[in-house]
């Protein structure tokens, strides 16, 4: 099993980076094999500002989500300065990039529900050491093993614990991965089709967790092609399309049957229900 040598404690709050943004982009060209996949994208997320980027199948929120996360890697821009930022920084160790930034995508979810087996309350602990599991290198304090406890309880899923992550239905594993995420309190939780896979109830009960999680102050960055995921905290919507910023700015400007139908490329009808937005198609 691999696992990443650096082990991080609590998060460097307090460094520099406090107040910068969560993320920024400034004309950021993202090419996979030979083709330009994001062309110039800019898009500006500061702290507290929720932000969902949605767009079609292919539109590129997946190598946007690589390129937060450092998996991919920008087109070195002309004038040399940087496109991508994220809370101030042009460089992170991905340790401790994720210390202040928690992520949870379909990617991990498969990694850690099918590799070797690994108990929940082990998952969540670990997410101290940036690691898939407790090593023995890995000595988790008094406090760590508290917050993991916390953060169980926060996801409503403390019953789970002693339970190995590959037994449970996808929506219990989702919120595992969340607690993980979420131990060392980062800023911000970059989500990857957080609902895909989970039952309408389990859906909306996790939706509900997202909207505390915002109120209590962690920036979401959640990354869909469901209109239906957008809580209402989130105010701010990057919509995608083939790689370029379609539309960006306010919920309501964004989420348009003109704007939705050209990012879907069919006629689409946008609906409100209560603080929450759906959308249609248009006959
Ligand atoms: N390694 C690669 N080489 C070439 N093209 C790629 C590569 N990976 C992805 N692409 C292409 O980049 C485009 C954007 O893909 P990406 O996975 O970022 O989209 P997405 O919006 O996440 O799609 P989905 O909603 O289907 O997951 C697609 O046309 C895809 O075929």
């Amino acid at each position: 099993m691999q696992r990443e040598s650096v082990a991080v404690g609590f998060p460097p709050h307090g460094l520099p980076v406090l107040d910068a943004p969560v993320l920024e982009l400034d004309q950021a060209s993202v090419l996979r094999g030979e083709r330009l996949i994001l062309e110039a994208l800019s898009l500006r997320v500061g702290a507290g500002e929720h932000t969902a980027i949605l767009g079609a199948n292919g539109s590129g929120k997946s190598t946007l989500v690589k390129l937060i996360t450092r998996q991919l890697y920008p087109l070195a821009r002309q004038d040399g300065r940087p496109s991508v930022r994220v809370f101030g920084r042009e460089r992170w160790h991905v340790a401790e990039l994720r210390s202040l930034l928690g992520i949870v995508s379909p990617a991990l979810q498969l990694d850690y529900t099918t590799d070797t087996p690994l108990e929940v309350f082990d998952a969540v602990v670990s997410g101290f050491f940036a690691a898939r599991g407790l090593g023995p290198d890995h000595r988790p304090t008094p406090a760590m093993r508290e917050r993991a406890q916390e953060a169980l309880a926060q996801m409503g899923i403390a019953h789970l614990r002693g339970r190995e992550l590959a037994t449970l239905s996808t929506g219990e594993a989702r919120r595992v991965l969340i607690a993980r995420a979420l131990v060392h309190r980062p800023r911000a939780l970059l989500l990857d089709e957080p609902s895909a896979g989970l039952d309408l109830a389990t859906r909306r009960h996790f939706l509900e967790s997202l909207r505390t999680l915002a109120r209590g102050g962690t920036t979401l960055l959640l990354v869909t092609h469901h209109i239906e995921e957008i809580v209402p905290e989130i105010g701010r919507v990057l919509l995608l399309r083939e790689g370029k910023a379609l539309r960006h700015g306010d919920k309501a400007g964004v989420l348009t049957d003109d704007a939705l139908s050209e990012a879907f490329g069919m006629r689409v009808r946008v609906g409100r229900e209560g603080d929450y937005f759906s959308a249609s198609v248009r006959e």
